[in-house]
């Protein structure tokens, strides 16, 4: 994995950018961006998947594809199995039945090359910034790299406080921290469940623009759980709607990720758009 860092998004006024508008999209732009992501990136193919609990049918045959190097976004009504995708998708839980499989390998267990990241960071608070960020090649009995471990801080923007007590961290650095952990395992594939939602929106956008940003030049694909319409939006190459339990992928929104931004019309309309498709889903 090559990355190289890349600056903080606020704006001098405190602004988070817009890191799809045309001004900020120059990473991942050029020519040896585009043969990683095409050589690197792992599809995810869930076919068929039921999933029951006792008397909870979450899922009667549900399939969903993610290209490689796509950001999907699954966006749905509270309690129709967004969290159970991401977890049969990340080998924490098994289908009742179907399957899952990330380059064409089928996922039997979680595996750090399918790398998780949850709405709480969950570091080791025995353990400084650096140490957390480590720990999944320690865990199988390697040596980090140091120079991959200083990329990834610098690129996620905690090489200033690399030795700082996780305890000293604002809600997104622990958050950040929580990324760059699971990056430093070098995924193919990004599985993230509603990592922003307990940040203030300012730091949520911040870390949306990172996120794309990373995704950009490392070439990862990422299935991204949001009950955030505007997140959704914001982050997805493709928004997946799921209905009511039990749930299928409803609607597959593509979202014209070239042109967005967070307040120019074509945002507007496709959240707007989105809004409606959710609603006939049955938005709660
Ligand atoms: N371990 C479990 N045992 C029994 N039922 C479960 C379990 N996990 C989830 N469920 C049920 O499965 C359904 C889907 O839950 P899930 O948490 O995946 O939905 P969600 O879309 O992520 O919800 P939210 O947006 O509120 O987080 C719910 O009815 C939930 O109660």
């Amino acid at each position: 994995m090559s990355i190289e860092s890349r600056p903080a998004t606020a704006d001098d006024d405190g602004e988070a950018s817009d890191v799809r508008s045309g001004s900020a999209s120059a990473v991942g732009a050029d020519a040896g961006d585009a043969d990683r992501r095409a050589t690197d990136a792992a599809p995810i193919v869930a076919s068929d998947l039921t999933k029951r609990y006792d008397e909870t049918l979450v899922f009667d045959g549900l399939d969903l594809s993610v290209d490689p190097g796509e950001v999907c976004c699954l966006l749905g009504p509270s309690g129709c199995g967004k969290t159970t995708l991401l977890h049969l998708l990340a080998g924490l839980e098994d289908p009742t039945s179907g399957r899952v499989e990330i380059d064409s390998e089928a996922v039997t267990g979680p595996d750090y090359r399918w790398g998780v990241v949850f709405q709480d960071p969950l570091l080791y608070p025995w353990l400084s910034v650096r140490e957390n960020v480590e720990i999944g090649p320690r865990l199988r009995g390697e040596e980090p790299d140091p120079d991959l471990i200083d990329e990834l801080l610098e690129l996620v923007g905690l090489d200033g406080v690399a030795d700082a007590d996780t305890a000293d961290l604002s809600g997104g650095m622990a958050q950040r921290a929580s990324l760059a952990r699971t990056l430093a395992n070098e995924p193919e594939v990004l599985l993230l469940d509603e990592p922003f939602s307990a940040l203030d929106q300012l730091t949520k956008m911040e870390l949306q623009d990172e996120l794309l940003r990373i995704v950009d030049e490392l070439g990862v694909t990422a299935a991204f759980v949001t009950h955030d319409i505007d997140e959704a939006v914001y982050l997805g190459d493709r928004v997946a709607i799921m209905g009511p339990v039990p749930a299928g992928i409803e609607h597959v929104e593509r979202i014209d990720s070239e042109t967005r931004s967070r307040d120019d019309e074509a945002f507007l309309a496709e959240r707007a758009a989105t809004f409606e498709r959710l609603e006939a889903v049955g938005l709660e």
